[in-house]
């Protein structure tokens, strides 16, 4: 349930019950593979979902850096970006469960496609909370969600992005425990949710680790990863987590500023790991953007999917142990890295996985020779934001 002091269940009384009953499936089903579970997993991940990835050689970065860049291309698995792990999981253990319907928030759009895909997939009927905003801004997520039969709400209270989603689900989820399972779309929330995301994103980390082997006949030196909740990052981390040699690099989004304005309780960035303090949101105790009276601040990014205020509480855990390198690059930075790779690679990635990418170019350490950058998901959803961002430049 814990992470050092970090983790825990912070739930109202009315969703304990739910929360013991996923505890008790999480055990059952992911842990101990009851009635062949996670061999099903494994097999639709793999047949629906497109499993394994390839880890591919960046020729053009590797060149420009001067070392081996390998990109594990989660923008191939089914849905453009590494959310299908989860959220095929959470689905397929809520058939298990018996439960009959889905909820789940999205900020990207990216989560929300993923679970209105596997909730199609595993015909169960499906809704995704999604902030006004963020709604606007990723619209062609918003028509996929709708055409693989996932009922979309707008969220109008606050800022109409990710936190007040995430609030809205728990609200609907508090009222429906009996019927409905709330897929939670990074490795946040109360416990197991944090250990059962990272769990399902676990696939990433153990073909990265075989692929390295077979192609480059060794581990990598670093692995890099961004960091918005943070399951791509444990994903990708969790296998290596043990590996001294393997250095981790967890980016966030510096966004416009690192200076946060304590007046008006806005951060210009997103950046928890880096500038935040421990604090209790969204069911968990982990670090997170909040004012001196202990007041959420609103957070920014360039990309939805970084814009969180809060970061999963395993991941603030590595970081204090000094295991993980909690690091971040600017909204710029990130549209930079952005050109880049669909220039250099012929890869139009993710804004979000761009802070990824433009850490290589941002960095002055030293990341050895043989680098693993885990792009998260590809960039269809970001076309506009990415020139008009531009152009504003
Ligand atoms: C392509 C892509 N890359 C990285 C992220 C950051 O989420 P994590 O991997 O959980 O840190 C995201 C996050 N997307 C979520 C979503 O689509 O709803 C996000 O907005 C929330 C679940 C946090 C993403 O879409």
């Amino acid at each position: 349930r814990k992470f050092g002091d970090y983790g825990g269940q912070y739930v109202p009384e009315a969703l304990m019950p739910a929360i013991e009953e996923l505890t008790d499936a999480y055990e059952r089903y992911v842990l101990d593979n009851e009635d062949g579970f996670m061999d099903e997993f494994r097999e639709r991940i793999r047949d629906f979902g497109g499993r394994p990835t390839p880890l591919q050689r960046a020729d053009n970065l590797s060149e420009r850096y001067g070392s081996d860049v390998y990109l594990k291309r989660e923008d191939l698995l089914h849905g453009g970006a590494h959310k299908l792990n989860n959220a095929l999981g959470q689905v397929l253990l809520a058939k298990y469960m018996g439960k009959e319907r889905i909820i789940a928030e999205t900020g990207a759009g990216q989560h929300g496609t993923a679970t209105a895909m596997a909730a199609a997939h595993l015909d169960m009927p499906c809704e995704i909370y999604m902030g006004r905003r963020d709604v606007n801004r990723q619209r062609p997520n918003v028509f996929r969600m709708r055409i693989n039969g996932a009922a979309v709400n707008p969220v109008d209270i606050g800022r109409g992005t990710l936190k007040e989603a995430i609030s809205e689900t728990m609200r609907d989820w508090a009222t429906t425990v009996e019927t409905t399972h709330y897929v939670i779309g990074s490795v946040v929330g109360p416990a197991p949710f944090p250990a059962m995301v990272r769990d399902f994103h676990r696939v990433i980390a153990e073909e990265t680790r075989r692929q390295a082997e077979e192609q480059y006949g060794r581990l990598p030196d670093a692995v890099v990863a961004c960091a918005g909740g943070g399951s791509n990052t444990m994903g990708i981390f969790s296998d290596f987590v043990g590996d001294e040699g393997v250095s981790l690099y967890a980016v966030e989004a510096g966004g416009s500023s690192l200076s946060v304005d304590e007046e008006r309780g806005v951060a210009p960035n997103s950046a928890s790991l880096s500038t935040g303090s421990e604090g209790v949101l969204h069911g968990a105790r982990t670090k997170l953007l909040q004012d001196g009276d202990g007041q959420i601040m609103e957070s920014h990014s360039v990309s939805s999917g970084l814009d969180y205020a809060g970061v999963g509480p395993e991941l603030a855990y590595l970081v204090d142990e000094g295991r993980v390198n909690a690091v971040n690059v600017d909204d710029d930075a990130a549209l930079e890295a952005f050109h880049r790779l669909s220039q250099d690679e012929g890869i139009i990635p993710a804004l979000e996985t761009a802070h990824a990418l433009a850490f290589l170019e941002e960095t002055d350490e030293d990341l050895g020779e043989f680098v693993v950058v885990n792009v998260s998901g590809r960039g269809d959803k970001d076309l506009e934001a990415a020139i008009e961002e531009t152009e504003k430049r």
